[in-house]
């Protein structure tokens, strides 16, 4: 059967343009929002007027577009060395959409599409999200291959082996008993995960196997903490908040790691190393280092040739 692998992930904004793009459409989410479609409209036009311009000024200090878009882009090349089938990424909410993938597959007569979850655990609010979606532009194209979803990898041996190494790459020879390793998951409200979503169990499974893993290999830190950062709005979101945390120190010494993205994003080169490095600095912490994601990591490319073969087989 011809094959097809579609990376999914929600994208970033490629310039400063697509900022109001990709808030409409990520709060058009019926996933991100679940509520009736006028409440959604009406919470979403509140969100967006408060925070477009803040969130347009957070891009512009990154020199005016998301870093997720290019290194997407080099993952995809090193996996198209290493595959050989079409690779695509197909983004939520701005453009590649999954749509320019589809057509392609369409038209090269590509009769399963292997989809590779960039979110480590799963959501509704990110991996279901980013499935219906393609689902629903296959229909309205009548396009029906065969659809793949690669499972969750947040307790995969090699998985976890690969943020222990970006763990210890940041700490760059840094005694790690001194330091406070902070694992930062995005955070979700409390009434997505009321409603059953499986996202908190497997940050917390992510965090054991983490902590087990570095046990296994006698590395110690001061500390271990989940925490939960990128809160919205008032309502209640997991907790602790990464925010929190930061403002009330009980140690000065901090690594933070982002566990619920796979590639770096504004909510980790701005959020956490810029604005919470704010927040650090005023409060007189000693060292804050905020880990990279796997990116193009070699063994990052690894794993996902290892899970696109085990569907080619
Ligand atoms: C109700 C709001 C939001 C939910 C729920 C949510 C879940 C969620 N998001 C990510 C990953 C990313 N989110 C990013 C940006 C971003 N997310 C929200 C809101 C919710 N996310 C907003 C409003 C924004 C825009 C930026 C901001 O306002 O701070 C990004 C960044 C993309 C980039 O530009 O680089 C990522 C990645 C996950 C994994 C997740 C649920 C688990
Ligand atoms: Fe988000
Ligand atoms: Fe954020």
């Amino acid at each position: 059967m011809n094959k097809a692998l579609l990376l999914l992930n929600m994208g970033g904004p490629n310039n400063i343009g697509e900022v109001e793009l990709f808030l409409r459409n990520m709060f058009a989410d019926r996933n991100i929002l679940p509520m009736n479609p006028y409440m959604r409209k009406f919470i979403a036009n509140i969100i967006i007027s408060k925070r477009l311009e803040d969130v347009k000024e957070n891009y512009r200090l990154l020199g005016g577009k998301s870093p997720l878009p290019d290194l997407t882009a080099q993952l995809v090349t090193k996996l198209r060395e290493r595959l050989s089938l079409p690779v695509y990424a197909a983004m939520r909410y701005v453009p590649p959409f999954a749509d320019e993938a589809l057509y392609r597959c369409q038209r090269e007569g590509v009769e399963e599409l292997i989809l590779f979850p960039m979110y480590p655990q799963y959501s509704t609010t990110t991996t279901l999200s980013s499935v219906e979606d393609i689902e629903q532009r296959c229909a309205a194209m009548g396009y029906a291959p065969k659809i793949t979803v690669i499972d969750p990898y947040y307790d995969d041996y090699d998985y976890i082996e690969i943020c222990c190494e970006k763990i210890m790459e940041a700490m760059k020879g840094r005694e790690t008993r001194e330091y406070d390793l902070l694992l930062s998951a995005h955070g979700l409200p409390m009434s997505i995960i009321k409603a059953g979503d499986p996202y908190q169990n497997q940050i917390e499974g992510n965090v054991s196997a983490i902590k087990t893993y570095l046990a296994s290999k006698e590395i110690v830190f001061h500390d271990i903490k989940l925490v939960y950062q990128s809160k919205v709005g008032s309502s209640a979101w997991l907790e602790p908040n990464l925010a929190d945390v930061l403002r009330n120190p009980t140690h000065r010494k901090v690594l933070i790691y982002p566990l619920a993205f796979t590639i770096d994003n504004s909510e980790t080169v701005f959020e956490l190393d810029i604005e919470h490095r704010e927040i650090a600095e005023k409060l007189k912490y000693e060292d804050f280092v905020v880990a990279k994601c796997m990116n193009d990591d070699e063994k990052f490319v690894q794993l996902i040739v290892d899970r696109v073969d085990a569907c080619t087989v």
